[in-house]
C-alpha cells in the first residue's frame, strides 16, 4: 500500500520472493516435554530432539540454498540481550511471575538473571527453568520453593517457539507482535517484542496493531495480496481480535480489505494456515473438506468507517477483494481419509519461496503430487519429528522480507 519500505524488511504477500525469514532451531525447550505436560504444551507427542534439530537444519539449509537469509531466534535474542539492558529487563519481567513465585523467590531470581550472561539468559527465557535448576542456594525464606517439587517449572519452557509464524508477523514495512490465545504460548510474544524493539537490525521499524488486547495469532493471518488480508477466527484468533486488527490496519493504511474467515474450533485446524496456504499469486492449496464451505465476512475501509458484508463463500470473496477473476484452488482431489491424514500432518501448510515454489513436508505424498501436477514446484523436507507439534513449513517461519509481487 502507500507506505515506503524501510530497507531490508517488509512483506506484502504470501508468495513474493522470500529474502529474509525468522526461524527457531528447536532447542532445550523441547526436552522439557513429558507425557504429563505435552497436551498442555500443545504437542501431540514427544519429539526426538536431536532428529528434530537435524530436520530443522535441513529446512534452514534448503532456504539458504535458495538465497534466503535465515535469522535464528536464539541468535537474535542473544544479540538483543547483549546490546540492551532494557531488553534484559523486559525479558526477565515477562518470565518471572511474582504472583506464582512469591516476592522473595521472584526477587532473588530476577537479581540472578540480571547478571547472567546473555547466552544463559536467552536459554532460560526459551527453555525455562525448574526449581532443581535454581542457581541460588536453598532459600530459607521462600515458602514457595520449599513447597514445590524440584521438577516443577520456576519459568515455563516455550516449546512452541518453533512456530515463529504465530508470535509476530509483518505487514507492509511494519511488524505486529501478536497476542497469543493460550497460556502455554503467551510469553512467546515478550521475546519477539524485545527482539524487534532492541535488536540493532530492527531499529526504527514501526509497529502494526499496537493497541491489541484480544487474541490474534500469525498462523491465522494470510496476506492474500497487497492491501488484502485474510484472518481466520477459531480456536485462537477471536472475533474481537480480528475486528481490532482490521481497524488498526485500516487506520495505518496497511490494507483496504480484511476477510474474516470462521474456521472450526478444533486442534486439527487451530489456525487458518492449517487448512489453506497460498502457493502462487492466484492460487491456494486447501483442505478439500473445507474448500467449498469456507466463508468470509468482508470488512472494507470506507470514508465513513468500516463496512461489513457477508458471510460469502471465501474463494469468491477473496478473488473479488484481490481484484482477480478467480482464485485457483488446487484441488488435491483426495479421498477424505487421505485428505484428513495429510491435513493433520500439515499438508496444506506450505511456505512459498516465490510464486509457484513452495516448501512442504515430504510425508504428504498425495497432496504434494497434486500440487506438482498443477504446476507448483514442491521442495520437500522431512518433518517426522518437527511435525509432532502440529506445524509445517509455514508455521515454522516468519517472513521478514519478501520482494513485492
Ligand atoms: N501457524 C501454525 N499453524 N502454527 C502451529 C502451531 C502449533 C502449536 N503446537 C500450537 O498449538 O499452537
Amino acid at each position: 500500500m502507500a507506505s515506503e519500505r524501510t530497507s531490508g524488511v517488509g512483506v506484502d504477500s504470501e508468495v513474493g520472493t522470500l529474502r529474509t525469514v525468522l526461524l527457531h532451531r528447536p532447542g532445550d525447550e523441547l526436552k522439557r516435554l513429558t507425557p504429563r505436560n505435552n497436551d498442555q504444551l500443545l504437542f501431540d507427542g514427544l519429539p526426538w530432539v536431536d532428529r528434530a534439530q537435524d530436520e530443522h537444519d535441513a529446512f534452514a539449509d534448503l532456504l539458504r540454498s535458495r538465497g534466503v537469509d535465515t535469522l535464528l531466534l536464539s541468535d537474535v535474542l542473544t544479540e538483543a540481550l547483549t546490546v540492551s539492558g532494557a531488553a534484559r529487563i523486559q525479558g526477565i519481567a515477562a518470565a518471572v511471575d511474582p504472583r506464582r513465585l512469591g516476592h522473595t523467590l521472584a526477587q532473588e531470581l530476577s537479581t540472578y538473571l540480571r547478571t547472567a550472561d546473555p547466552v544463559t539468559l536467552a536459554t532460560v527465557l526459551t527453555a525455562g527453568m525448574t526449581f532443581d535448576e535454581l542457581p541460588i542456594g536453598p532459600s530459607g525464606a521462600s515458602l514457595v520453593r520449599r513447597m514445590h517439587h524440584g521438577g516443577d517449572f520456576v519459568i515455563e519452557p516455550l516449546p512452541n517457539l518453533l512456530f515463529t509464524r504465530d508470535s509476530s508477523f509483518w505487514i507492509g514495512d511494519r511488524v505486529a507482535i501478536t497476542s497469543l490465545a493460550l497460556p502455554a504460548r503467551a510469553r512467546e510474544a515478550s521475546l519477539t517484542d524485545l527482539i524487534y524493539a532492541h535488536h540493532p537490525r530492527f531499529l526504527g521499524v514501526r509497529r502494526a496493531y499496537e493497541s491489541h488486547t484480544a487474541p490474534v495469532e500469525g498462523g491465522d493471518v494470510l496476506l492474500l495480496a497487497p492491501g488484502v488480508i485474510a484472518v481466520g477466527v477459531g480456536e485462537r484468533t477471536t472475533p474481537a481480535g480480528a475486528e481490532a486488527l482490521a481497524r488498526s490496519v485500516f487506520e495505518d493504511d496497511l490494507a483496504h480489505t480484511v476477510l474474516v474467515v470462521p474456521i472450526q474450533q478444533q486442534r486439527a485446524s487451530m489456525h487458518l494456515d492449517t487448512v489453506c496456504t497460498m502457493v502462487d499469486v492466484d492460487a491456494v492449496v486447501m483442505y478439500p473438506a473445507v474448500a467449498h464451505t469456507l466463508t468470509a465476512f468482508t470488512l472494507r475501509r470506507e470514508d465513513s468507517g468500516v463496512s461489513i458484508r457477508g458471510a460469502d463463500p471465501f474463494v469468491e470473496a477473496a478473488a473479488d477483494a484481490m481484484g482477480i477473476g478467480k482464485l485457483r484452488v488446487i484441488d488435491t482431489g483426495l479421498d477424505h481419509v487421505t485428505a484428513e491424514r495429510e491435513q493433520w500432518d500439515d499438508g496444506n501448510n506450505t511456505l512459498a519461496l516465490a510464486p509457484g515454489v513452495v516448501v512442504a513436508y515430504e510425508r504428504n505424498v498425495e497432496t504434494n503430487a497434486r500440487l506438482e501436477s498443477s504446476g507448483i514446484e514442491v521442495l520437500r523436507i522431512a518433518g517426522s519429528e518437527l511435525g509432532s507439534g502440529r506445524g509445517g513449513p509455514r508455521c515454522m517461519s516468519c517472513p521478514v522480507q519478501r520482494d513485492p509481487v
